[in-house]
């Protein structure tokens, strides 16, 4: 399966494999593709598409050479207000002023952006004759950027770009400097864009939309509040597990996967009780930037495809429902596919020798939610506002998400129902 030019089939490359055993075409081929050969043929390929990424405390003041390099005059910086009080709005435009550039501040993204939001940036994009698009904020300003690079080049209304490879023509030139981890928007080819007549997260997923340059400065991470490390570090962890267990997964993807899942389940909490650690804070951006590289070409799993209907039904924090979501998802794929998960709980610190894998799977689910209680995430996502009235709605939706298609195990409308339920 393909999901995208640069996406294949998962466990592609595993040189052990043998291609033509019955269990590896009913574990590994996506519903699109039952031959060997084409199994075969993607065996030969496995595609690894990142920014350039500039990475360390200070490297924000690297961000006018950036806009430079890629050719900007007028860059569009796209941010929220919570960035602008936190003070790295005025620092960034200072560094792209410094260079000769003069820079457009749109400042009207919220959390979830919206398909409106979108539009409103467009039109000020449109209006004020800028070439390069600058994100200064969380994954919500980052995929509020990438809308407004689509439209620039493709017109039409975000949503209908909703899917997979439906950008047809390149984007302005992007750098993206994420203060939050994360998302790992700053280097993926998704945007998750609030469809709000139907109160739903639409994703687009596009090659096109990988930015040109990511600027990750761990400094901006000092500001983040409470909530929002310990909801963007469950976000990262979330996408280095679901990466890992992916159909799309590949070698080039599950090392960076592993590694951010040692670095967050070390880090994360340090962050937390020591906020002023910064070697924790280097490894949580460090694991954001790996978790997200892992991701975006392995693609996601049940857990964002559930997560993005969540978020966009109450407006709610995006890493906090995925660490709610989380270890429902993991014992529910463990059951198909158990093994997968040992390599993850040896990287999350876990015995696994001579320990059963579903035990391992087991161990690897309550580790999540121990994390998840540990940094303050509520147990359940009926303290989010979901109500059981809501679950039919939220999991139809589920099955039609971007996401599921490279989950490991099969789901069907009734297992999503049951894993809402039993995260409620
Ligand atoms: N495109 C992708 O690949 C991808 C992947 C995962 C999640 N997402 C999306 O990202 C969004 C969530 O992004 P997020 O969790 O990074 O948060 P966010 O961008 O939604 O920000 C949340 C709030 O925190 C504030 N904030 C952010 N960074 C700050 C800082 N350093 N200091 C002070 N305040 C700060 C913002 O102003 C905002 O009010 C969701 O919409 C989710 O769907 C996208
Ligand atoms: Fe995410």
């Amino acid at each position: 399966m393909s999901l995208t030019p640069g996406v294949m089939v998962a466990g592609a490359n595993d040189p052990s494999a043998d291609w033509s055993r019955d269990e590896y075409q009913c574990e590994l081929v996506g519903p699109q593709q039952t031959s060997t050969e084409a199994i075969r043929q993607s065996a030969r390929l496995a595609k690894f598409h990142v920014p350039e990424v500039v990475f360390g405390p200070g490297s924000l003041t690297e961000l006018g050479h950036c806009a430079l390099r890629l050719g900007g005059r007028r860059p569009f910086l796209v941010t929220d207000p919570g960035l602008m009080e936190a003070g790295w709005v005025d620092e960034a435009v200072g560094h792209l002023r410094r260079v000769g550039l003069r820079p457009v501040v749109w400042h009207d993204v919220t959390p979830n952006p919206k398909d409106h939001e979108v539009e409103a940036g467009f039109q000020r994009y449109a209006a004020s004759g800028c070439d390069v698009i600058v994100g200064v904020g969380g994954g919500s300003v980052i995929d509020a950027a990438k809308g407004v690079a689509i439209l620039a080049s493709n017109g039409g209304c975000v949503l209908d770009y909703e899917g997979v490879d439906r950008v047809g023509l390149p984007i302005p030139p992007t750098v993206m400097v994420p203060s939050t981890s994360g998302t790992g928007a700053d280097v993926s080819q998704f945007a998750v864009i609030t469809d709000t007549t139907e109160h739903i997260k639409i994703t687009i997923v596009s090659r096109t939309l990988v930015p040109e340059i990511s600027v990750i400065d761990p400094r901006l991470l000092t500001t983040m509040p409470d909530w929002l490390n310990a909801a963007t570090g469950l976000d990262a962890l979330t996408h280095a597990i679901e990466a890992f267990v992916s159909r799309a997964h590949n070698p080039l993807t599950d090392n960076h996967a592993l590694h951010a899942v040692g670095l967050i389940t070390e880090n994360l909490v340090r962050t937390q009780v020591q906020p002023k650690d910064f070697g924790a804070r280097l490894a949580m951006a460090q694991a954001s930037l790996e978790a997200g590289m892992a991701f975006t070409n392995a693609i996601l799993g049940a857990t964002h495809a559930m997560s993005h209907q969540v978020g966009g039904l109450l407006d709610a924090p995006h890493g906090v429902v995925n660490g709610v979501l989380l270890p429902h998802v993991i014992r529910f794929n463990a059951e198909a596919w158990p093994e997968r998960f040992v390599a993850l709980g040896a990287a999350a610190g876990l015995r696994t020798t001579g320990v059963p894998p579903h035990e391992v799977a087991e161990q690897l689910a309550d580790v999540v939610r121990a994390l998840a209680d540990d940094v303050g995430v509520p147990k359940g996502l009926a303290s989010l506002g979901v109500a059981d009235s809501d679950v039919v709605v939220l999991a139809r939706t589920t099955l039609k998400d971007a996401c599921m298609a490279t989950n490991p195990r099969d789901v069907d409308l009734r297992d999503v129902e049951t894993l809402f339920r039993e995260a409620l």
